[in-house]
C-alpha cells in the first residue's frame, strides 16, 4: 500500500515508521526532521528498536492510496486543502479531538475514516521519534458501521504489526476517547500535574465531572456512553498513564498552542446551551492561558 502521512511529527513519524516496515511510506511534514530523515533515516525507539527510510517531504505527492493524518486538530482546515490535489484512495485521522473528520470530508472526495490512537509518541529529535507506550488504533468509516476500505486499511495496519481494530461503533470510540481527553488533559495542565494526580481527590473529580458532561451529551447526540464506565475509563487512563505529561500539559510547558478548542471546546459546542459547566470552566481558562501567550 502507498501511504502518505501528513503531519509527520511525534505520532505521525511513529505510525509512518511502522508502515514503512511493510508499505511505501511518504512522511509529509517539516524540517529540520524532514531534512534529517532523507540524510539519515527514521530512528523508532522506546517500546521498538529500528531504523527505516520512508521518503520525507515539505510537499504532498500527487497520488496515494492512503494519506494518514496527523497533524494536531487546529492544523486540520489545512491539511485537508494540502490534501485537497492528491490522488487518494481513503484518509484516516489518527487526531485527538472531534471534528477532524469532518473537516476532511467537507474537503476530500475519497472516503475518510476516523481513528483512535493510544499508542505514545514523542519526537525525541530530528530523524528520532520515540514510542513511548504501545496502545491500539480503532478505525472505522466516519459515517459508522462498516466498509470494505476499512478493512483494507485495517489490514495494511495489521500486517505493520500495529495493534488495530476495524470497529463498526466509531462514533462511540471517539466518543469515549473525547471523555478521556477532555477529563484529563485541561485538568493536568491547568493544574500542571502529571496524570497521576488525577487518580483520586480533586483533580479527579473535575476530571470525572467533565467526563460524566461528555457522556451526556454524546447521548444528546445519539451515541450510547454511560456515566460511569466513562468516569472508570477516565481513572483508568491516568493510573495507566500516571507518570506521564499529557499532550495538553506538554503544549502548556512548551508555550504552544493547545488543542482545547477540538476537546473541550467542542463539548460546549455540541452541548447547544445544554449546562456543561465543567467543559465551560476549563475551555475558559485553558484559552485565557492562550490568550496571554499571544495564542489565540
Ligand atoms: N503524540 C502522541 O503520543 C499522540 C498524539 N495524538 C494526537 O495526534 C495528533 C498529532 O499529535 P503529535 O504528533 O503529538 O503533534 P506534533 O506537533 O508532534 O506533530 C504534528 C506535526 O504536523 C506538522 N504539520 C502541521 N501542519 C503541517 C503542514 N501544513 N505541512 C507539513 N507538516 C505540518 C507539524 O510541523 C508537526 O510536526 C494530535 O491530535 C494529538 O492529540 C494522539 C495519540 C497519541
Ligand atoms: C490519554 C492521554 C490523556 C494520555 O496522556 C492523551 O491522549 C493525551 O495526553 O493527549
Amino acid at each position: 500500500m502507498n501511504v502518505v502521512v501528513f503531519g509527520a511529527g511525534s505520532l505521525g513519524s511513529l505510525v509512518g515508521g511502522l508502515l514503512a516496515r511493510e508499505h511505501d511510506v511518504t512522511l509529509v511534514g517539516r524540517d529540520p526532521h524532514v531534512s534529517a530523515v532523507r540524510e539519515g533515516g527514521l530512528r523508532v525507539s522506546g517500546a521498538f528498536e529500528f531504523t527505516t527510510s520512508p521518503s520525507a517531504t515539505t510537499s504532498v505527492p500527487d497520488a496515494a492510496d492512503l494519506a494518514v493524518v496527523t497533524v494536531k486538530a487546529y492544523d486540520t482546515p489545512e491539511a485537508a486543502a494540502a490534501l485537497v490535489d492528491c490522488d487518494l484512495g481513503s484518509c484516516l485521522s489518527l487526531q485527538n479531538g472531534m471534528g477532524n473528520e469532518a473537516t476532511l470530508a467537507a474537503q476530500l472526495e475519497c472516503p475518510v475514516l476516523a481513528g483512535t490512537c493510544t499508542y505514545g509518541a514523542r519526537l525525541a529529535e530530528p530523524g528520532h521519534v520515540a514510542c513511548t507506550g504501545v496502545g491500539e488504533v480503532a478505525l472505522g468509516p466516519r459515517e459508522g458501521g462498516s466498509s470494505t476500505v476499512a478493512d483494507e486499511v485495517g489490514v495494511a495496519f495489521d500486517d505493520a504489526g500495529i495493534e488495530t481494530v476495524v470497529a463498526d461503533d466509531v462514533h462511540r470510540r471517539l466518543w469515549e476517547k473525547l471523555a478521556v481527553n477532555a477529563g484529563i488533559n485541561a485538568t493536568t495542565a491547568l493544574a500542571r500535574v502529571e496524570n497521576g494526580a488525577l487518580v483520586d481527590g480533586p483533580g479527579g473529580d473535575v476530571a470525572a465531572a467533565s467526563a460524566r458532561e461528555v457522556a451526556r451529551v454524546a447521548r444528546e447526540q445519539g451515541v450510547d456512553l454511560s456515566d460511569e464506565p466513562v468516569v472508570s475509563r477516565v481513572a483508568s487512563v491516568a493510573a495507566d498513564t500516571a507518570a506521564n505529561r499529557s499532550s495538553m500539559l506538554q503544549d502548556v510547558d512548551s508555550g504552544s498552542r493547545t488543542e482545547v478548542d477540538a476537546i473541550n471546546g467542542y463539548v460546549v459546542d455540541a452541548a447547544a446551551g445544554e449546562a456543561v459547566p465543567v467543559n465551560r470552566t476549563l475551555t475558559a481558562l485553558v484559552r485565557a492561558w492562550e490568550r496571554e501567550r499571544g495564542l489565540r
